[in-house]
């Protein structure tokens, strides 16, 4: 589905709206909401509006569980860190008990073993079926998702829910979900919008299927919902109707 909004304040107001309604029927039906943030800067207006007051009282926090869908191997003091921003922007402005969240760093283990690990808090914390709740992820302008760009080995992934590898065009290891685990999903909203997004939206969504080229066509989920929440801007070149 694709949600083409007048303006970046109502497609953050929807997401917040979404993340709210999808975070109380879970923890209606099963007493925990699990989560995995996206990096980048297209989620930062959504985490500053769901830890304003009137909006994160609607959440019961000490039942959210939160992880990552992809980080940069960098430390947490390191400004291209996604759990970086994700507590500067929310989490710590919220009552999460910290035992509640999931870093997908560490200064210790390897990226490669930790991306094992990871994959062990996911199965004992959302479930042996690895469904989450939501998942939220970003598009990059090239059509990357999470940390799934263009032309690399992890786009062929089929058994691991998460991994780890070198990229080289940042010179930096990362550290992501997989397509298989992301398309699990109950929830997947795709924040994507401004003018730089225009083409790699197109792409995605009408232009031919090539996904080594676009990896966010990967994102097709099993049972649940997928959503592309983008602005008018990102939007402009799509012909189909919405
Ligand atoms: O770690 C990351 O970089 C992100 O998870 C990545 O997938 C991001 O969502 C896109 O690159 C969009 O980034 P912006 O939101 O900054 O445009």
């Amino acid at each position: 589905m694709i949600q083409i909004f007048e303006n970046t304040q109502q497609l953050t107001e929807a997401a917040a709206a979404l993340f709210i309604d999808t975070a109380k029927e879970a923890i209606a039906k099963n007493n925990k909401f699990t989560v995995a943030l996206t990096g980048g800067s297209s989620p930062i207006a959504l985490h500053n509006l769901l830890a304003s007051a009137d909006y994160q009282q609607m959440i019961d926090w000490k039942k959210v569980y939160v992880f990552w869908g992809d980080e940069r191997w960098v430390p947490f003091e390191d400004d291209r860190s996604n759990t970086k921003m994700a507590f500067e922007t929310l989490l710590n402005h919220v009552p999460i008990p910290e035992e509640n969240i999931y870093n997908m760093y560490s200064e210790t283990a390897s990226p490669e073993a930790y991306a094992t690990q990871y994959e062990a808090d996911i199965k004992k914390v959302v479930g042996e079926d690895g469904v989450f709740d939501l998942i939220l992820l970003g598009m990059g302008d090239d059509g990357h998702t999470a940390s799934l760009f263009p032309h690399t080995a992890i786009l062929a992934e089929d058994k691991k829910w998460v991994d780890a590898y070198y990229l080289e065009p940042q010179s930096m290891y990362r550290i992501t979900l997989t397509a298989p685990l992301i398309n699990k999903a109950k929830n997947i909203a795709v924040l994507t919008f401004g003018d730089k997004k225009t083409d790699a939206l197109y792409e995605v969504l009408e232009g031919e299927r090539n996904p080594q080229e676009y990896p966010s066509q990967l994102l097709a989920p099993s049972h649940g919902k997928l959503v592309f929440m983008t602005d008018q801007a990102a939007a402009k070149r799509l012909k189909k109707s919405y």
